[in-house]
């Protein structure tokens, strides 16, 4: 059986302050770190060796990849970054608490901006300092392809030429793969694989550090997926990512 592993960074700096995050490259908070060794020892208790790894450019992917690897004895494996699997961009939200942002718009309209799969937040103005084509990291990426904001269907657009050509090709020689990236770019590989409708994508919230493991047979055919860990705890976990679009969290 062929593995893929998707997981999610541990938390963030801005996850705690509950702000919008996209293509901001915020650290990972002290707690953000003990769960990405968690979750490396989750994955090395259950035995995985994985011949490489996947990242975003974000270092709240990249040391979350790092810790679990450490924690694996793995960390010699090879690992190659793309932008293509950064956070979904969330515009001129970056930067803005989500329950205050809920306070001003509502919570439908928060959960439309978060979740929905075609509707991208406003855009970042050209001469706006947060806007990537500045960033030296991107400078080989044509701006064309640089967001200003994106809805997860925009996401998806720009992680599958990277998931069909690189990630997806490797299980032909690899038995099992870790890919380290974002909520969202994530929640964009889980609708692709498992055929997901757009308005059933709402419900979908990635806790952080909690693998989950997609399962090809020998045709590659995804013949099951699921979370690794406490399903209980898993459930309450995905309840909170969803309530940190609403008004009452503070
Ligand atoms: O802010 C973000 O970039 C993402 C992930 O943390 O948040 P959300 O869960 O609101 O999509």
């Amino acid at each position: 059986m062929k593995k893929i592993v998707l997981l999610r960074h541990g938390e963030s700096a801005w996850n705690k302050e509950n702000r919008f995050t996209g293509w901001t490259d915020v650290d990972l908070t002290e707690k953000g770190i003990e769960e990405a060794y968690k979750a490396g020892e989750l994955l090395r208790k259950e035995g995985y060796v994985f011949d490489k790894a996947y990242t975003s450019y974000l270092k709240r992917a990249v040391k979350t990849l790092n810790c679990v690897l450490d924690r694996m004895d793995q960390d010699w494996i090879p690992v190659e970054k793309s932008w293509r699997l950064n956070e979904k961009h969330y515009g001129a939200l970056q930067g803005l608490n989500k329950s205050e942002t809920a306070e001003k718009y509502g919570d439908e309209q928060v959960l439309i901006w978060r979740r929905s799969y075609d509707v991208a937040p406003h855009a970042l103005k050209e001469d706006d300092p947060r806007n990537p084509r500045f960033e030296i990291r991107y400078k080989d990426v044509p701006d064309a392809e640089l967001p200003r904001t994106e809805s997860l269907k925009d996401t998806v657009e720009r992680i599958l030429p990277y998931w069909k050509d690189v990630i997806f090709p490797s299980l032909e020689t690899a038995d099992q793969i870790l890919v380290t990236a974002h909520g969202n770019s994530l929640r964009g590989i889980i609708k692709y694989v498992r055929n997901i409708p757009d308005e059933e994508i709402v419900h979908l919230n990635l806790p952080t550090a909690v693998p989950y493991v997609l399962e090809f047979d020998d045709d590659l055919n995804l013949v099951k997926d699921y979370f690794l860990g406490d399903p209980e705890e898993i459930k309450k976990l995905m309840e909170a990512v969803a309530n940190q679009g609403k008004k009452t969290k503070k």
